[in-house]
Parts: C-alpha cells; structure tokens; sequence
C-alpha cells in the first residue's frame, strides 16, 4: 500500500523540478496511443467540427492522461522507488517534491476538464472527468494494491478516449464509441500481462498483486488467451453491426488473427526466465501496433465511405 502522500512532502519541498520532469510525469509515451484513440474516435464521428475546436479536444484528452499519470506517481512515489523500470521517473529518484506533482496533477485535471466542457461540451467534459477519477482512485488507490483484476476493472479509464474524441463532435456516444471502448477495454488485459509476465520480479519486489505474482504465470497465460478471445470478438463487432466497411473489416480480421497468434504462443510457452520470454515480449510491441491499426483502419473506412 503506498504511504501517505503527505509523509515525505515537508522534507523534499525545495528541490527545484526540471520542466522536462513535469513532462515526463505525463507518460508521454503512453499518451501517443491514448491521444490516437481519442482523435480516432473524434474523427470517426459524423458532424463537424471546426478545427480549432477538435485540436483544443485533442489536448484536453492528452493533458488529462497526463493529469491522471501525474497523480497516479504522485500516489505511488514509493512504490515506484522499488520497481527497476519506475525507480529512475521524478519523484522515486527525488527530483521532484510530491507537492509540485500533486499542484501539477490537480490542476491539469482541472483545466482540461474545463477547457473541454467550454471548447465543445460537458458531455465530452463529464467522460474526460471520470476517465481521470477512475484511473486515480478506482484503479491506483482502490483496485490496483488489492486485487489481481485490478487492471481488468481499471482498465476502463483508458478506454474512455474513442468516447470522449465522439462525444466531443457530437454531444453524444453512439454505437460505434461503445465498440471502440470495448475494444480497448478487453485489449488492455493481454496488453499488460504480456508485460507482466516479463516484468513479474518487479511487481513482485513491490508488494504489488498483479496476476503473474499471485496466481503463476500459467494462470496469466490461461487469461491472456481468454481476454485475447472476448478481444477479437469486439474488434469484429463493428463490422458485424456494420458500423464500418471493408477496410475495417479486412484490417481488423488480419490485425487479429496475428494478435490471437502471438497470444496462442504465448498461451502455449512455458517459459519462467524473463530474460527468455521473447514470445511475451513480441505480444507485448505488437499490441501497441495493432490498436494504432485497427483505430487508424476505422477513421480510413468511415472517410472514405463518407
Ligand atoms: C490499466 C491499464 C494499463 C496498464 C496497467 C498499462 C501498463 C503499461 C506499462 C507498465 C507499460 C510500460 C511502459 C511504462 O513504464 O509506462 C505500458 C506501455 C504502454 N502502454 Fe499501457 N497500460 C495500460 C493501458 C494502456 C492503454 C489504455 C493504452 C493506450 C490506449 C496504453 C498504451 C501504452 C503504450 C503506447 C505503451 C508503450 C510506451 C513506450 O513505448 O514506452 N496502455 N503500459
Ligand atoms: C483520458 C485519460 C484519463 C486516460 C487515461 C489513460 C490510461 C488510464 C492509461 C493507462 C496507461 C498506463 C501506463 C497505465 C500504467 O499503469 P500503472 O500506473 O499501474 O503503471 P506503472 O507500473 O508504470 O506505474
């Protein structure tokens, strides 16, 4: 369980924090697909626009994502000083105070979640606000130092974007969001684990229960192929609801065929060094590529049958 965050505040407060440890604090890197679902579905909606207004909302989801990443380290400092992958971010390495990250993390919440509602709606605000408060307090506080499903149930805070970039040009969700948040809802489990299983002493070292450390390796093995199967059914259903065309359609049955391969392999490996996990890894890359595919396929179809 983390500490309390104000424990170690008064101590560190007069380290001046580099501007490009606020950026970091963001997850830049994660942010890249997080922005491309959440343009992915703003594009895909029917209406417009003015351009202005769409790149304001783009913004917001990414300040937002930032906002909520900033928090979840401001929470989990310490933590993160016991992960070999996390130990080097701002605060675990001290070159930052938590009292900086929580202004930062506030206050971008805040000014995204406003900037938002007034750029286009507060429906689309609303979405970004819960996105935010289910990946701070579901998932970092509440789920994640609990529980082995903690990433399938918090998991959703990150497919909200497609929903938001909808809701932005619409003032609605349709159809077509709820597929795309399902689809990222049931990518995330063999998106992560896939990770897990090869970053497991980690996890391990700090008293976190992911699956790989609870309940074996093979247990994880068993559910990425699991999720991997719910997975494709909702990466078909917009074909089948005929939300989207031929591209989609072909890309989509491509993409995950290879994703339910690379699974199977996985699945199938019965490997215990993390060093020898290539199969794990390889899962792990593509996931990243597929979402990109399929997100980018879907905005390709519904322009071009527009
Ligand atoms: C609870 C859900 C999720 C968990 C626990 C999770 C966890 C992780 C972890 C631990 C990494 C390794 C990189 C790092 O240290 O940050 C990672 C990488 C990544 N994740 Fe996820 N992830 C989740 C959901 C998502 C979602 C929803 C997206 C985007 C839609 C996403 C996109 C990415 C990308 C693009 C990378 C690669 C970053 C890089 O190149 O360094 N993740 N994820
Ligand atoms: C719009 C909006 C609010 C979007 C949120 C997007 C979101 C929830 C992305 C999750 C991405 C991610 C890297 C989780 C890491 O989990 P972790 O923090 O447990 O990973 P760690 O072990 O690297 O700290």
């Amino acid at each position: 369980m983390a500490s309390l965050p104000f424990e170690t505040t008064s101590t560190v407060s007069t380290i001046p924090a580099h501007w490009r440890d606020f950026v970091a604090l963001t997850k830049p890197r994660v942010m890249t697909l997080v922005v491309f679902t959440g343009l992915c579905g703003l594009l895909a909606a029917p209406g417009h626009i003015h351009p202005v207004l769409a790149f304001t909302a783009i913004l917001c989801i990414a300040l937002g994502a930032g906002a909520a990443a900033t928090l979840n380290q401001w929470y989990e400092a310490d933590i993160d000083a016991k992960m070999k992958r996390t130990a080097n971010r701002p605060l675990p390495a001290g070159r930052m105070d938590r009292q900086s990250a929580l202004h930062f993390g506030v206050g971008l919440s805040f000014f995204s979640v406003l900037l938002i509602g007034v750029a286009t709606n507060w429906l689309a605000a609303a979405v970004l606000a819960i996105s935010i408060l289910f990946y701070v307090f579901v998932y970092t506080i509440w789920l994640k130092p609990r529980t082995t499903q903690n990433i399938v149930i918090g998991g959703a805070a990150g497919a909200f974007p497609p929903v938001i970039g909808w809701a932005a040009v619409t003032g609605d969700v349709g159809a077509l969001p709820i597929a795309l948040f399902a689809l990222t809802f049931f990518w995330t489990p063999p998106h992560f684990w896939a990770l897990a299983l090869f970053v497991k002493t980690d996890y391990a070292a700090a008293n976190i229960p992911m699956l790989p450390v609870v309940s074996g390796e093979a247990a994880t093995r068993r559910q990425i192929w699991f999720y991997t199967a719910i997975m494709a059914a909702a990466a078909m259903a917009p074909v089948l609801l005929r939300l989207t065309g031929l591209i989609y359609g072909v890309t989509a049955l491509l993409g995950t065929a290879l994703f339910v391969v690379f699974a199977f392999q996985v699945f199938r490996h019965r490997e215990t060094d993390p060093a020898r996990m290539a199969p794990e890894r390889r899962l792990f890359k593509y996931s990243i590529f597929y979402l990109f595919l399929l997100f980018g396929a879907v905005v390709i179809d519904r322009w071009l049958l527009a």
